[in-house]
């Protein structure tokens, strides 16, 4: 990873490794986010990212490296989804006090931060999915995070719920300042709305600045305007080769496999524009 000014990082990790039932899940990764800056991992399914997360937010322990968090850092999670009984009467309100209590004001803020004003008595059970991951930020708004971490939170949305999620997201970000750690598959979506972007196969494939460099017919023809149009593609900087491509990505690759040696990344200047939403990670 570039080097960057210690003092900006809201959280810093340095050669993670983790093996699950002995296979080597997290190979020596170094990651950061910088405060104010929306990081997006990307990778294959059982690449690592959940795991990543988990080790970042503090809720697995890695079994070599260093997580170094900014002293009293502010952590607001949303998870992929979360199961609530249906029989079981929860209105928005009451579950955005738990576990903690938030008053009425905070929780209508929360809310109107995600564009979800006036659902408070609306039952959990009634909401749709987008409005269902809303609430979920909601939530985790009401700790006044200065890192949001969001892991697959748009999954089983459509295009247009899950880009306006992410828009939500970039506004919210832009008007608190805070950092933003994103796992998705939504690709297309995502790379617009990431200031960089990280491919994860156990090891750090490749990071870079994603941009937008095209508008381009047929992607609006396929995803209408709830993505703007805008096809995203990102800078593509790589040290090693791979047998099945640039970022070892097919389904279910062994973490690492193939990955060649898991040093961290450097440019070396033959970095190249190439276009994932074609990709087997284009959800
Ligand atoms: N509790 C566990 N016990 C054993 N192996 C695990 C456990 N949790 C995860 N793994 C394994 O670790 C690897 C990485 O899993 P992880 O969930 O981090 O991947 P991921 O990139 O988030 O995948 P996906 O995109 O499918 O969500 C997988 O091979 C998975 O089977």
């Amino acid at each position: 990873m570039p080097a960057h000014p210690d003092t900006t990082a809201l959280i810093e990790a340095r050669t993670l490794s983790l093996a699950r039932s002995g296979r080597p899940v997290l190979d020596r990764v170094d990651f950061r986010v910088d405060r104010g800056e929306i990081v997006t991992v990307v990778g294959p399914n059982g690449s690592g990212k959940s795991t990543l997360i988990q080790i970042l937010i503090g809720a697995l322990a890695p079994d070599a490296g260093t997580v170094r968090r900014a002293p009293g850092l502010r952590i607001g999670y949303v998870p992929q989804s979360l199961h609530i009984d249906a029989t079981m009467p929860m209105p928005v309100g009451r579950f955005l006090a738990l576990p903690q209590r938030h008053g009425r004001a905070a929780r209508a803020e929360a809310l109107a931060q995600v564009g979800l004003q006036d659902l408070e008595a609306q039952p959990m059970s009634a909401l749709s999915g987008g409005q269902f991951q809303r609430v979920l930020l909601a939530r985790a708004l009401l700790m006044r995070p200065d890192l949001l971490v969001l892991d697959e939170a748009t999954r089983g949305l459509d295009q247009p719920g899950t880009a306006a999620f992410y828009r939500i997201v970039e506004d919210l970000r832009a008007r608190m300042g805070c950092g933003v750690l994103m796992v998705s598959h939504d690709l297309h979506v995502v790379m617009s709305a990431s200031d960089r972007v990280v491919c994860l196969n156990g090891h750090i494939c490749c990071h870079g600045t994603p941009e937008i460099v095209a508008s381009a017919p047929e992607y609006r023809a396929l995803f209408g305007v709830g993505t703007q149009g805008t096809l995203a593609l990102y800078r593509h900087d790589h040290d090693h080769d791979h047998d099945d491509g640039p970022c070892g990505h097919g389904p279910d690759a062994p973490a690492g496999a193939g990955a060649g040696p898991a040093a961290p990344v450097r440019s070396h200047g033959h970095g190249h524009n190439r276009q994932h939403g074609a990709g087997p990670d284009a959800g």
